[in-house]
C-alpha cells in the first residue's frame, strides 16, 4: 500500500477535481503485474490504467490482488466503473485504503466486488491516504474545499515591511517549495491589497506541473488593473467581488477572458462562506491562499482556514504587517488556536505547517 500511495501522489497536479488514487496488481506468487494512477479528469483511473500496464506486459490477473488507495468506483462519471473493470479482469481480491467519502457512492464499490466473489478488505494506511486526497474528503463530506493558507514570515512575524515591500523575505529553495504546495491546489487565491502591493503571477512555475490552478481574486470593488500579471495567461482567472463594479471596468475584464462573480455579503464585501461553497460546485479540493494580513484576516476570523504553511527566514525586520491583522484581543483566550503538524527545514528557512483543532475532513476522525 506503501508503494500505491506513492504512485497515486503523481496524480498530484494532474487528476484534479477527481481524487488522487494508485492501483498495484500483484500475483499470488508476490509479483508486480501491473500498476498506474489517476490520469486527469475524463480520461482513465487508477484501476484501468494498472489493467491496461499489466496487459502491456503481457500478464494474465486473474487471481490477482489489487491494492487501491481508494474504493473503486461503481458509478459512470466520464469513465465507467473501475469495479467492473477488476470483477471482468477477474482479480481475487481488493485491498483499498479508504472508503470513497462520496455520501452518493461510498461502499458501493466494494459492496459490487464482494457480490462479484471477490474479497474486499478496507483500511490499510487510511489515515496516509485521507491526507493526500484531504480536499477531495473535505469537498465531499463538508461540501468546501481544503483550505490552506500560505505565508511567508521573518522570525519576529511580519509579512511585509510597513512600506508594503516583502520580496523577497524567505529564500530561493523555500519558494520553490511554496511552488509545489501551490501545485497541489485546484485553486490559488489572493486579495487586490497584494495584488497591488506585489503584482503576483500566482501560478505553479517553479516546480513543474500538468495543468495550472485556477487564479482566484477577492477585490470588493473591481479594482484590479487591467496590466495586472495575475490576470495574464498561462491559466483561468475568476475574480469575486462585492456587486459594486461599474459596467465598464466590468466588460474591460470579460474581454481579457475572465470569470466575474457577485458574491456580496451585507458589507458589499465577499461573502467567504458562499465563496468555498462556489469554490467546491466548481470542483475544487484545495485552496491555497496567499494573501496579505487583511484578507488572512477575514478568512481566519470567520473560521474557513483549516492549514497554516508557514515558512519562517533567519531574520528579524523591524515594524510592519503581520500575518493576519485580527486586532487587538482583551485576553488570551480569544487566542486562535493551532496545532502542529511539522516542521522542516527548507534550505535555510524554516516551514512549518498547523493544523486548525477543528480541521475535520472525516467527521468520524477528528485528529485531521
Ligand atoms: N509574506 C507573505 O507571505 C505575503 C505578504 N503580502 C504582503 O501583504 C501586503 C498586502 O496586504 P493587504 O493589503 O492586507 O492585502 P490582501 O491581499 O489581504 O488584500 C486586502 C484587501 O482584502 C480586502 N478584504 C478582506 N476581507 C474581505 C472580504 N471578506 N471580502 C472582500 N474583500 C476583503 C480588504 O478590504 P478591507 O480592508 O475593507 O477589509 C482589503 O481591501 C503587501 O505588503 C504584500 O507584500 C501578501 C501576501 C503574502
Ligand atoms: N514575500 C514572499 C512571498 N510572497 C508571496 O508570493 C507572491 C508572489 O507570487 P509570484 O508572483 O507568483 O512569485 C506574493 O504576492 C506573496 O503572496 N512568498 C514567499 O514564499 N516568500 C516571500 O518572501
Amino acid at each position: 500500500m506503501h508503494q500505491t500511495l506513492a504512485l497515486a501522489a503523481q496524480a498530484v497536479g494532474l487528476s484534479d477535481p477527481n481524487p488522487r488514487v494508485g492501483c498495484l496488481l500483484i500475483s499470488a506468487q508476490g509479483e508486480l503485474l501491473g500498476q498506474g494512477h489517476t490520469q486527469a479528469a475524463g480520461q482513465a483511473h487508477a484501476e484501468v490504467m494498472a489493467l491496461r500496464d499489466a496487459a502491456g506486459r503481457g500478464h494474465d490477473v486473474r487471481g490477482a490482488v489489487a491494492y487501491v488507495s481508494l474504493e473503486p468506483c461503481a458509478h459512470h462519471g466520464r469513465t465507467p466503473p473501475c469495479c467492473d473493470a477488476l470483477i471482468a479482469a477477474g482479480v481475487s481480491r481488493v485491498v483499498a485504503a479508504l472508503e470513497d467519502p462520496n455520501p452518493l457512492v461510498a461502499g458501493q464499490g466494494l459492496a459490487r466486488l464482494r457480490t462479484a466473489g471477490i474479497a474486499t478488505e478496507v483500511g490499510l494506511l487510511a489515515d496516509e491516504a485521507r491526507e493526500l486526497n484531504i480536499g477531495f474528503f473535505s469537498r465531499m463530506q463538508r461540501l468546501r474545499p481544503f483550505v490552506r493558507m500560505k505565508a511567508a514570515a521573518s522570525l519576529d512575524g511580519r509579512t511585509a515591511l510597513l512600506n508594503g515591500r516583502s520580496q523577497w523575505i524567505t529564500a530561493e529553495a523555500a519558494r520553490q517549495d511554496g511552488h509545489a504546495w501551490r501545485k497541489r491546489a485546484g485553486a490559488l487565491l489572493t486579495g487586490i491589497g497584494t495584488v497591488r502591493d506585489d503584482d503576483p503571477r500566482l501560478d505553479v512555475r517553479l516546480v513543474h506541473t500538468e495543468h495550472q490552478p485556477l487564479r482566484v481574486l477577492i477585490d470588493s470593488h473591481l479594482e484590479v488593473a487591467n496590466s495586472a500579471r495575475l490576470l495574464q495567461p498561462p491559466g483561468q482567472v475568476l475574480i469575486y467581488h462585492g456587486g459594486s463594479a461599474g459596467p465598464v471596468t466590468a466588460q474591460a475584464l470579460c474581454d481579457l477572458g475572465v470569470e466575474l462573480k457577485s458574491l456580496p455579503d451585507a458589507r458589499g464585501k465577499v461573502d467567504l462562506v458562499a465563496m468555498l461553497s462556489d469554490l467546491a460546485q466548481r470542483g475544487i479540493n484545495e485552496l491555497h491562499i496567499e494573501a496579505g494580513h487583511r484578507l488572512n484576516a477575514s478568512l481566519l476570523r470567520a473560521g474557513l482556514v483549516d492549514e497554516l504553511l508557514l515558512y519562517v527566514a533567519p531574520k528579524l525586520i523591524g515594524e510592519g504587517a503581520g500575518i493576519a491583522s485580527l486586532g487587538p484581543f482583551e485576553s488570551l483566550e480569544q487566542a486562535l488556536q493551532w496545532r502542529w503538524l511539522d516542521a522542516e527545514m527548507v534550505g535555510n528557512d524554516l516551514r512549518l505547517r498547523l493544523r486548525k483543532l477543528d480541521a475535520v475532513a472525516n467527521p468520524s476522525d477528528s485528529s485531521l
